[in-house]
């Protein structure tokens, strides 16, 4: 069994790396930590950095999971290199492109790209945006599937994720005691579906609706609330066509052993029970 820790980053290609600056410090609210010649690294927390863009493809997305040591990376390498997963371990270069001591790469059965990672950096000085988003941390990613079934087996049996809520058949998964880390979304090819940022407040969430929407940026679900993890949440689009969360009152799993994953029914008012309409199909 894989043990996921926690998310570290996701890496995503820019077709615009000023554009993406400009989206990530002026709209979003992070922090740049680090501007190397072709990646720009973000911070939201007390992490060097939670989200690179570096100078590329927009289709070329990796999301991170931290894992304990080097000896449960080893044995994670060797358990999906034995189901069949091509297993890419990182080179010196590769780890200090992602400041992480030790990473493999490989596939999940969609063919979504998954780094492990050891000793994520963290930064000594404590995460400062100039704009005030009011984020507390970077929570969870959505993930796109070809066969939720199949991939909800892939998280759950190859890795320790649990399952706390399904939307028909679409799992909502935790590793740790928030409500979900992975949220897995129908789709027709392997992709980041969106990057979960938290917020302070539910003020903080109806402040960014005006101030994105004052700044021409596409908000595309929300202001909202979720039945499941009962969180308040605002999606909206940055570069590349990336869709970007905030949410605020995110569930914890009071009981591990006793908590039953509750079934929503794949309608809409199962994403939202104030009635806000997604602009996209989940
Ligand atoms: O569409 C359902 C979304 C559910 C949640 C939640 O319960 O918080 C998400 O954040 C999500 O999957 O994006
Ligand atoms: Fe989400």
């Amino acid at each position: 069994m894989i043990e996921l820790r926690d998310l570290a980053y996701v890496r995503l290609g820019a077709s615009n790396l000023e554009d993406a600056q400009s989206f990530a410090t002026r709209s979003l609210g992070l922090q740049v930590g680090e501007q190397a010649k072709q990646a720009l690294y973000l911070r939201s927390d007390d992490r060097a950095h939670t989200l690179c863009y570096f100078e590329g493809d927009p289709r070329d997305q990796t999301v991170a999971f931290e894992v304990d040591d080097a000896d449960k990376l080893d044995a994670a390498g060797a358990a999906l290199d034995a189901l069949g997963h091509a297993v890419h371990a990182g080179t010196p270069d590769e780890c200090a492109l992602r400041k992480v001591k030790a990473f493999i790469a490989f596939k999940d059965p969609t063919g979504n790209q998954i780094e492990l990672v050891v000793r994520p950096e963290r930064s000594g000085k404590r995460y400062f945006a100039t704009r005030d988003a009011g984020i507390t941390g970077f929570s969870h990613v959505g993930l796109f599937t070809t066969d939720p079934v199949r991939d909800e087996l892939f998280w759950t049996q190859v890795c320790n994720a649990r399952v706390s809520d399904r939307i028909g058949d679409i799992a909502l998964m935790r590793v740790n005691a928030i409500h979900h880390t992975v949220a897995l979304a129908p789709g027709r090819g392997p992709g980041v579906h969106h990057i979960n940022h938290q917020v302070e407040s539910n003020d903080d969430v109806l402040r960014s609706y005006y101030h994105l929407s004052g700044q021409r940026v596409p908000i595309v679900f929300g202001p909202g609330r979720h039945p499941t993890s009962g969180a308040r949440f605002l999606y909206f689009q940055g570069p590349d066509g990336m869709v970007f969360e905030y949410s605020v009152g995110v569930d914890e799993i009071e009981d591990e052993e006793t908590h039953r994953p509750r079934q929503f029914g794949f309608e809409p008012s199962s994403l939202c029970m104030w009635g806000a309409k997604s602009a996209r199909p989940r």
